[in-house]
């Protein structure tokens, strides 16, 4: 058990505010991506009307190069740019099963 005057004391406080953080950021992550999830479907069934394939990879690029240049903190941006990569397969994925007609799995 830690008591009051060890420094571990003050470190295992720090940590908890640290992960309340975390969790107050998560909640406004995950608000906004819901937001782009729907945002996406909508072009999703755009593309479907259109007869536009899901994947356009010129897109991915362009947003994947304005995300990365987004982010001030240089050692953070290939980072950034992992996690983009995952957002857009799944949102690749997302747009197609809320198409119509969801005979098209491609990548
Ligand atoms: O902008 C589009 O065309 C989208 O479908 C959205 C989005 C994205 O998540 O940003 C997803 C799939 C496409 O490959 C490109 C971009």
């Amino acid at each position: 058990m830690l008591i009051k005057t060890d420094p571990a004391w003050d470190s295992s406080k720090k940590l908890t505010a640290a992960r309340k953080q975390i969790n107050q950021l998560d909640e406004a992550i995950v608000s906004l991506l819901a937001k782009r999830f729907e945002t996406a479907a909508k072009i999703g069934k755009i593309k479907e009307k259109q007869g536009l394939p899901v994947f356009d990879p010129t897109r991915e690029e362009g947003v994947l190069e304005r995300v990365t240049a987004l982010d001030a903190n240089q050692q953070t941006r290939q980072y950034i740019w992992n996690i983009y990569r995952t957002i857009m397969e799944n949102t690749r994925d997302f747009e197609r099963d809320s198409q119509e007609n969801r005979t098209d799995r491609r990548k």
